[in-house]
């Protein structure tokens, strides 16, 4: 599944935002160890800090403290490709173009990058579609394609956040077997945001619970379920049970301090009743 080589190294990291209401630490004290082929999902309470965790992973933003570090393999291919939660494709280009872009920007050459392209939209199962328009799909089929394209560019890290959090769950079912397939066949580190603990369990190798804001690392359970997975049936398994109580347990506490923090905060910023 996953080799022992670290891919990514966090050590004390922080991260504070200075706002026009003051500062706002988002990050604090992430001690973290991704290893090379590990497929690494991250739940935790709303504002936690979860994005901005990816986004330093992505070299979108700069941590304020500490340090982290991303042992790359150094080759041609890109260190890391993100997919956001809403589908983040060109609408002026072809389901075609759009997987092949990533290869495009790296020079490589028309014929080769329509095959990996014609690869992917095939385990995506949109080959009837590679030479539609995003405005002609359904919201599942352009995320298809969102993730078609990350992984054909061949990254070193796979970055997602929340990528099937908009869709329906009929279709996220489909995306999540989907994605795994693909995994499977690349084993590609990943660090992947969900809001679910089942969407979590059915496709991560760890998933690290958050505290409430500002976040830290709260726990990182193991999820030692067989692979490959077939979704369907490892839920119905006692040990995806036991796993889904350890981790609600655990995220359940810091999603009520996560209200409580809201109440307060909704609390504070009402008017004074005058008189
Ligand atoms: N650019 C920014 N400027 C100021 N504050 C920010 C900025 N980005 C994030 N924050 C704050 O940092 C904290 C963490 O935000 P972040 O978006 O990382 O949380 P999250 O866990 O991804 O939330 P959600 O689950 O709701 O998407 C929040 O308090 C947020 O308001």
């Amino acid at each position: 599944m996953c080799n022992t080589t670290n891919r990514i190294v966090m050590k004390n990291v922080s991260k504070t935002f200075t706002t026009s209401h003051g500062q706002v630490t988002a990050l604090q004290n992430i001690n973290l160890t991704i290893k090379n082929g590990e497929f690494f999902c991250i739940v935790g309470p709303s504002g936690c800090g979860k994005t901005t965790l990816l986004r330093i992973l992505a070299d979108l933003e700069e941590v304020s403290g500490g340090m982290i570090r991303i042992n790359s393999d150094g080759g041609n291919r890109p260190v890391n490709s993100m997919v956001f939660q809403e589908q983040s494709i060109f609408p002026w280009m072809t389901v075609a173009e759009n997987v092949a872009y990533g290869l495009r920007m790296r020079g490589i050459a028309k014929k080769l990058r329509a095959d990996i392209a014609s690869h992917y939209i095939k385990m995506i199962g949109l080959n009837k579609f590679a030479r539609a328009y995003p405005c002609q799909l359904s919201g599942g089929m352009k995320q298809r394609v969102s993730v078609a394209r990350a992984f054909a560019t061949d990254p070193e890290i796979l970055l997602m956040d929340e990528p099937f959090g908009a869709l329906d769950e009929q279709n996220r079912i489909l995306l999540q077997q989907e994605l795994l397939h693909i995994w499977d066949t690349s084993k590609k580190t990943t660090v992947f945001i969900t809001h679910s603990i089942d969407e979590a369990l059915c496709v991560g190798d760890k998933v690290m619970i958050m505290t409430a804001h500002p976040g830290t690392i709260k726990s990182v359970v193991e999820v030692d379920l067989p692979r490959p997975r077939d979704i369907a049936a490892i839920r119905t398994t006692v040990h995806y049970n036991e796993l889904f109580q350890q981790i609600w347990l655990s995220l359940r506490e810091e999603v009520l301090k996560s209200k409580q923090q809201e109440f307060n905060a909704n609390e504070n910023s009402q008017p004074e009743a005058s008189g």
